[in-house]
């Protein structure tokens, strides 16, 4: 008999709390929490209290706030904490994880310090390892609810995507496969920063028509952008593109749309933040995406717009307007 495969899912917020449980239904599961009383709490009282309130977790999900065990014992590593900490994490853990398993980035987001995606970020701190992804339309108190969802598992090679396949799926959380992870990548990443610009939309009170502008041109910035760094086109209409902009620009518990809100109601970015106690990636990110476009001679005013909210004092008002005077030409050309 095959001994079963263990999963090691690093970061204990709501998607890595909600991804290991999941995974605990298909395959002995372990979970890794740098706060040794969050750890204790999972194990003992199968709660999280502090990201999933008294939801209840299944009994079968281990938590520890020992990194080096924890992946260790990993046949398969899943990255689960924000952008911002990966680099320091994956340094931690560098030296007990075991040669050439799979690992999977669950983050949205681009490393500040160097404009670099969570996969690469990977890739260069665990050489040698096959580096993928999971990503979505994924709201994740939806999918702890039992709400049916899809994902898709993005790697190079694809029998490796097709081989951990079964270890995330369940009756209601279907999982595609993707070679494209650079498009896969970018619409996650992307998507948080349109979500801002939506929340910030809907908070000053526009109607539909105007939300779903800032949907639709916000899908041809990403993918104009995707298109430029090389990804496939077809990859932003599927789930991790127009997929996952539509549930974060939509849901009311999308971090990133509420951040919008909070802008609207005349918060500084800092106090919308604040507010939110959780992390939005888009409020970091925004950044590294306008200047990554201007690498490419890519036009994203949203993304420039969002950029200004967070980074130099502009209010969503102002956004608003900015937005609102673009000249349009050609559906196809930028703007
Ligand atoms: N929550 C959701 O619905 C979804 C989130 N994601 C992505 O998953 C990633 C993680 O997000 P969430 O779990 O939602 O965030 P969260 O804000 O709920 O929790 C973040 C967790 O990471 C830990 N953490 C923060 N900085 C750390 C560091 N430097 N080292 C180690 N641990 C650190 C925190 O203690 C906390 O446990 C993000 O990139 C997010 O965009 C993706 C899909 C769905
Ligand atoms: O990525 C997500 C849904 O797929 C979660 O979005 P937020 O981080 O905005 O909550």
């Amino acid at each position: 008999m095959t001994r079963p495969i263990n999963v090691t899912i690093l970061g204990s917020g709501s998607w890595g709390t909600t991804v290991a449980s999941l995974v605990s239904g298909n395959t002995p599961t372990l979970l890794w929490s740098r706060r040794a009383e969050v750890a204790e709490e999972i194990t003992s009282r199968q709660t999280n209290s502090r990201y999933l309130g008294d939801h209840r977790l299944p009994a079968s999900l281990a938590a520890t706030a020992d990194l080096a065990d924890a992946v260790a014992r990993a046949d398969v590593l899943v990255v689960g904490v924000p952008t911002q900490g990966i680099r320091e994490t994956l340094e931690a853990a560098a030296p007990h994880v075991r040669p050439w398993i799979p690992v999977l980035s669950l983050a949205k987001g681009l490393e500040q310090s160097t404009r670099m995606r969570p996969t690469d970020v990977i890739s260069e701190c665990l050489p040698g390892h096959p580096v993928g992804l999971l990503a979505g339309p994924n709201i994740a108190g939806e999918i702890l609810e039992g709400k049916a969802a899809a994902a898709v598992i993005a790697t190079p090679d694809p029998d490796i995507a097709a081989s951990l396949q079964p270890l995330f799926s369940s009756v209601r959380f279907r999982v595609y496969t993707n070679t494209d992870v650079l498009g896969c990548e970018l619409g996650g990443v992307l998507k948080n920063i349109v979500a801002i610009a939506a929340g910030m939309a809907d908070g000053l009170g526009v109607g539909v028509n105007t939300s779903a502008l800032v949907i639709s041109r916000g899908l041809a910035e990403i993918t104009r952008l995707g298109l430029a760094m090389g990804a496939d086109p077809a990859t932003f209409s599927g789930l991790t593109g127009l997929g996952d902009l539509i549930a974060t620009c939509m849901s009311p518990r999308s971090r990133n749309r509420r951040v919008g809100e909070e802008l609207a109601k005349g918060r500084t970015i800092e106090e919308a933040v604040e507010v939110l106690g959780q992390v939005a990636e888009g409020v970091k990110t925004a950044r590294s995406v306008v200047e990554l476009a201007h690498e490419h001679g890519v036009d994203v005013p949203i993304c420039e717009e969002v950029d200004a909210v967070c980074n130099e004092g502009r209010t969503a008002l102002q956004a608003y307007r900015g937005l609102v005077r673009l000249r349009p030409g050609s559906e196809h050309d930028a703007g």
